[in-house]
């Protein structure tokens, strides 16, 4: 496997599968593979939705600016981050700044599906869980767009085919002449 890519963040709603892909795609490429909510739970000895009820949302994105932050200084990995890192400012700046990122897309439909179990995840903890997913991806998507320099759709395919796109596309970006050859 090509060894000169550069760090690969992926961005992109609960759901869309950036911590199972993340993992894939770390393995592929013979990389270390970091995933910011795992971090930041491994760091403080709790999970999500006890950071969330003791310190509330706004504590949880001060973690998680702190674990992107330092994170994004790492060379030569692959990191999942959390589906609302880039309501930073300073999460984007990084992300964008030190390595290719990628925006996982997948429809509302997926990710209700996808999360429909999930007991980690405090923002869909209620009923109205799909008018939730809706307004977070009105709001966010443009920001996705805005932070990626790829758009790789997870709704239509496993991981295994939307690794092997990731890999095809970045190696692209890297070697534009990757394309033209047999
Ligand atoms: N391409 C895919 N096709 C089908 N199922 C998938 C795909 N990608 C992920 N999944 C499944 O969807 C679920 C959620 O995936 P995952 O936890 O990787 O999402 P995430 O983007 O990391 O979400 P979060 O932002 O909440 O951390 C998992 O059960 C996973 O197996
Ligand atoms: O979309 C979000 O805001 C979140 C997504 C998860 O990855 C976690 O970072 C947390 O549950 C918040
Ligand atoms: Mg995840």
């Amino acid at each position: 496997m090509q060894d000169d890519l550069p760090n690969v963040f992926l961005i992109g709603p609960m759901g869309a599968g950036k911590s199972t892909i993340g993992r894939l795609l770390a393995a592929e490429l013979h990389r270390e593979f970091f995933d910011s909510d795992h971090e930041i739970q491994a760091r403080c000895g709790a999970d999500i939705p006890w950071i969330f009820d003791v310190e509330g949302e706004a504590g949880f994105r001060e973690r998680e600016q702190q674990v992107i932050g330092e994170l994004t200084q790492y060379p030569r990995v692959v990191m999942a981050t959390g589906g609302g890192a880039v309501m930073r400012e300073a999460n984007r700046r990084a992300l964008r700044e030190r390595g290719t990122v990628i925006y996982l897309y997948t429809t509302v439909e997926q990710q209700l599906k996808r999360t429909a179990r999930d007991r980690n995840r405090p923002l869909l903890q209620r009923d109205d869980r799909e008018e939730v997913l809706r307004t977070l991806f009105t709001r966010r998507d443009p920001l996705y767009r805005a932070t990626a320099d790829l758009v790789v759709r997870t709704d239509r395919r496993g991981p295994k085919a939307v690794v092997g796109e990731i890999v095809r596309r970045v190696s692209r970006q890297v070697d534009p002449l990757m394309s033209c050859k047999a």
